[in-house]
């Protein structure tokens, strides 16, 4: 028995071997999951291969042109290649139906990204035939090619090594490939080497990709699956459940899951999580180290990259999606805890979070623009300053509000225009000091509404509206087949007049006339003052916004 050390929990190396309960467990686990459609069919995975295959002579062609183009002789052409990687939830084996292939393509020192990755291979894929939806993001922290390949998307990156040739054999968890390399190639290589050390660092692979499989199923369905919006994906989730995995190097999957939500219900964030110990390695790259970088303390659930140069790789998470997933945490460990010594029903474990039920306010930020593409970047821009919008919430209010994002937007097929709208929940914080004076997200919503508007590649067709609506004002294109669903009765009813709540009457001519009815724990409604819905008074025109959090006592 070795103890975890460094960590945020004092959890044992467990060593045990699994029991007969544990096996039958897995397997009921196994086909709890059968009908969710984990794995895509054999057709896919075939068309898969077939892709990578017919993308590695599409590149290998390309970089034979290039040297070709760029003057260099007989021999230098003869052995001028380029190197296909693939890296992410493909290489890892965890990818689902429909999942993108992330890809690397490693070329010598005379082919550029600007240039020639993406202007001649950009030229070159439109040309192909099976070849659509081609975007390039060159300008992005770790620049990017994305496209559909037979309808397997594809993200295509590019590393420039200082190499006259590629040797066939190359080997990129060696740190010193790092050597002499550009800032963007060394992230995008990154990418490949994180992936490749997990799977070395993991004593049990088959295990450790079971048991991903489970997390990435189960957080996706709890709505806590987003890099973007502040939650955390697909790198961040493998590298929690290889801890785990190492933590128990002989448990079986449905072991491994129940520890997995254990272990991080008790995680005393900001410990970092962490498969190696950081190294400083050979070319002084700044490493994630709180005590040297004051960036690096501002991190509230570091989850470390295991290559150098160390990063943390869920510097997104805030205080309210953090919290978010630390109920979910919780959640998971009491399903699990009930079903650790007898076998399992594991279905509720991965019922999904019903977010528009759970809450009785939320912001609505609806997008519009004039045509299908400039809604998909305009989308993609605003999903990625969502996150700003909740630090804005919880700074504003002093940590009174918390936010609770959802992580997918939703579009509205009913509209001539292209629409779609994100979600965030608003719920005042437990345990907050009582407030008398109602909130005014005025500013904060008109920061926002600035910041978003300062797209580079804005245009007078990209429009956003932000709204306050209440659970019955959520469209019903949210829904499953945009049916709202029915709520179950409230459990406990007061008279009227007797307002145990110490609603504001005055200003909710609703709760006059009607039974106040507040379930126990259940967040009191924010009213918005002098308004049927909150749009207007959301500043989005202009005018006041005023939420009004009230004492639960
Ligand atoms: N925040 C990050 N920090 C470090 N590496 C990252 C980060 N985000 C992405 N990556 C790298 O890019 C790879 C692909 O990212 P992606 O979001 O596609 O995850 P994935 O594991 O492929 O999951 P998914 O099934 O959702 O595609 C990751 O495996 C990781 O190596
Ligand atoms: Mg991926």
């Amino acid at each position: 028995m070795e103890g975890s050390r460094y960590l945020g929990v004092t959890e044992p190396i467990s060593t045990a071997d699994p029991t007969e309960v544990d096996y039958v467990n897995t397997k009921q686990l196994e086909e709890c999951v059968k009908g969710l459609a984990l794995q895509g069919s054999r057709e896919e995975e075939v068309r898969r291969e077939e892709v990578l295959g017919r993308l590695d002579e599409l590149v290998n062609v390309w970089v034979k042109s290039m040297s070709r183009k760029k003057g260099l002789n007989d021999e230098y052409v003869r052995e001028a290649r380029c190197k296909i990687f693939t890296f992410g939830s493909y290489r890892l084996g965890v990818h689902g139906p429909g999942a993108d292939i992330d890809t690397l393509c490693v070329g010598p020192c005379y082919v550029t990204r600007e240039e020639d990755f993406f202007v001649e291979l950009h030229d070159l894929l439109q040309k192909t035939e099976g070849v659509t939806e081609l975007h390039t993001v060159p300008d992005a922290h770790v620049p990017v090619m994305s496209f559909e390949f037979n309808g397997i998307p594809i993200d295509l990156l590019y590393a420039r090594l200082p190499l006259w040739v590629i040797p066939e054999e190359l080997d990129i968890l060696q740190d010193t490939i790092l050597q002499n390399v550009d800032e963007q190639s060394v992230r995008s290589l990154n990418g490949c080497r994180v992936t490749d050390r997990i799977l070395r660092l993991v004593p049990n692979m088959e295990h450790f990709r079971t048991t991903l499989r489970y997390v990435k199923l189960w957080a996706k369905r709890r709505g806590v699956y987003s890099n973007v919006i502040g939650f955390l994906g697909g790198v961040n989730w493998a590298l929690l459940v290889a801890r785990i995995c190492q933590l128990y190097p002989n448990a079986v999957p449905s072991v491994l899951l129940s520890r997995f939500f254990r272990v991080y219900k008790q995680w005393r964030w900001p410990n970092p999580v962490m498969l190696c110990a950081i190294e400083e390695g050979p070319l002084g790259l700044p490493v994630w180290d709180p005590r040297r970088n004051p960036r690096d303390r501002s991190h509230l659930m570091p989850i470390i990259t295991p290559t150098y140069p160390c990063q943390n790789s869920s510097f997104n998470v805030s205080n309210s999606t953090l919290r978010v997933m630390t109920e979910e945490f919780k959640r998971g460990d009491s399903i699990c805890d009930s079903l650790d010594s007898k076998v399992a029903d594991w279905s509720k474990l991965f019922e999904p979070y019903p977010f528009f039920e759970s809450y009785k306010n939320y912001l609505q930020i609806d997008i519009s623009a004039g045509d299908e593409e400039d809604l998909r970047i305009w989308k993609g821009w605003v999903e990625s300053r969502l996150r700003q919008l909740i630090l804005k919430v919880e700074k504003d209010t002093f940590g009174a509000l918390q936010c609770h994002p959802h992580p997918s937007a939703f579009h509205d097929t009913s509209k001539r225009v292209q629409v779609c709208s994100f979600f965030v929940a608003l719920q005042r914080k437990q345990g907050a000091p009582p407030s008398s004076t109602p909130f005014d997200m005025c500013h904060t919503i008109a920061e926002f509404k600035h910041s978003v508007n300062q797209y580079l590649l804005w245009k007078p067709t990209m429009k956003i509206h932000v709204s306050h609506v209440r659970p019955k004002q959520i469209p019903t294109y949210v829904f499953p087949n945009g049916i709202r669903p029915v709520r179950p009765p409230r459990p406990t009813i007061h008279k009227p007049g007797t307002n145990p709540d110490n609603v504001p009457t005055s200003q909710s001519p609703e709760a006059s006339t009607r039974s106040v009815v507040t379930p126990p724990s259940e967040e009191p409604e924010l009213p918005i003052p002098g308004t049927k819905r909150g749009a207007e008074s959301l500043g989005v025109l202009g005018k006041r916004v005023r939420v009004e959090l009230r004492s639960e006592s």
